[in-house]
């Protein structure tokens, strides 16, 4: 039975094929080549306190319509003066209603580092990512082969780029280890069941060798989750319905990181 990833991916394959359409590879890779340096997002996630990747999420497949984002870019801006280290862009169309156009409008508004969430499963993606000014990218590793985790973040590297590489499970986290990742999310969304597992992260962090950032990833639903994955080891946590749900962002942001010092 086809799972909410292999239907979204199936979606996400669709879109590109649109998108290929439009502007072919080979003009996305030289948009991509020559737009302005990325930002080092590994970098800024590495330096000291819990830091915190706020997300602009509308809508989500395990909840629907989340938020009536109308001004992505005024939604960043509180983010970042909230003290966020990177803000996450949800691109995905059909399940999440986000696009390259929000992705557009955040990076023009903030300086800090701009992540590309979506579903990458071609190299084209990655190109599409970096000339529309991302400076980090997902991949997850349930959705791709050993050999495209491996050739992806390397493309990303090439690119400029930090690679997040999203795990589930113990097998999931072997293969991101093992493909070299340096940067790894533990997702406690199941993308089976959709349900969230707030156990998740302290089951696999001891698995990610420390020289890794380790990102907390889903169900932070405030300062006392964000404390609790501190406490457990997280360098990073991704919060999305928490902050676009609430009617202050730039404090919730705050208050995100704040706690990490407390754990
Ligand atoms: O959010 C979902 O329902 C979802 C379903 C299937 C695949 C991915 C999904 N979400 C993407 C994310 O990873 C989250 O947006 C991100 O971790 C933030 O999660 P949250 O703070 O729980 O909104």
């Amino acid at each position: 039975m086809a799972t909410v990833l292999d239907e979204i991916v199936a979606g996400v394959r669709e879109d590109l094929a649109d998108a290929v359409s439009v502007t072919p590879a080979a003009r996305i890779e030289q948009l991509a080549r020559s737009a302005a340096p990325a930002l080092d997002a590994e970098e800024a996630l590495r330096r000291p306190g819990l830091s915190l990747i706020a997300e602009v999420k509308r809508a989500s497949p395990s909840k629907g319509a989340l938020a009536d984002i109308t001004d992505p870019a005024a939604l960043a801006v509180d983010y970042e003066a909230g003290g966020a280290t990177a803000v996450s862009v949800l691109t995905e169309r059909r399940r999440f209603g986000g696009s390259l156009a929000d992705l557009d409008a955040v990076r023009a508004a903030v300086r800090i580092p701009v992540l590309r969430k979506d579903f990458m499963v071609e190299d084209y993606q990655l190109f599409e990512a970096r000339a529309h000014g991302a400076d980090l990218i997902l991949l997850i590793v349930a959705a791709l082969a050993q050999d495209d985790l491996v050739r992806m973040q390397r493309l990303a590297r090439d690119l400029g780029m930090t690679a997040l590489v999203e795990v589930h499970d113990e097998d999931e986290t072997a293969r991101a280890v093992d493909a070299g990742a340096t940067v790894i999310g533990v997702n406690a969304r199941n993308l089976k069941t959709l349900a969230v597992d707030p156990d998740t992260f302290g089951r696999l962090a001891p698995l990610i060798p420390d020289t890794c950032v380790k990102v907390a990833e889903s169900g932070v639903s405030g300062p006392v989750d964000a404390a609790r994955f501190a406490g457990e080891g997280a360098d990073a946590v991704l919060v999305g319905e928490a902050l676009v749900r609430g009617s202050a962002p730039r404090q919730a942001a705050h208050d995100l990181i704040a706690a990490g010092a407390l754990s």
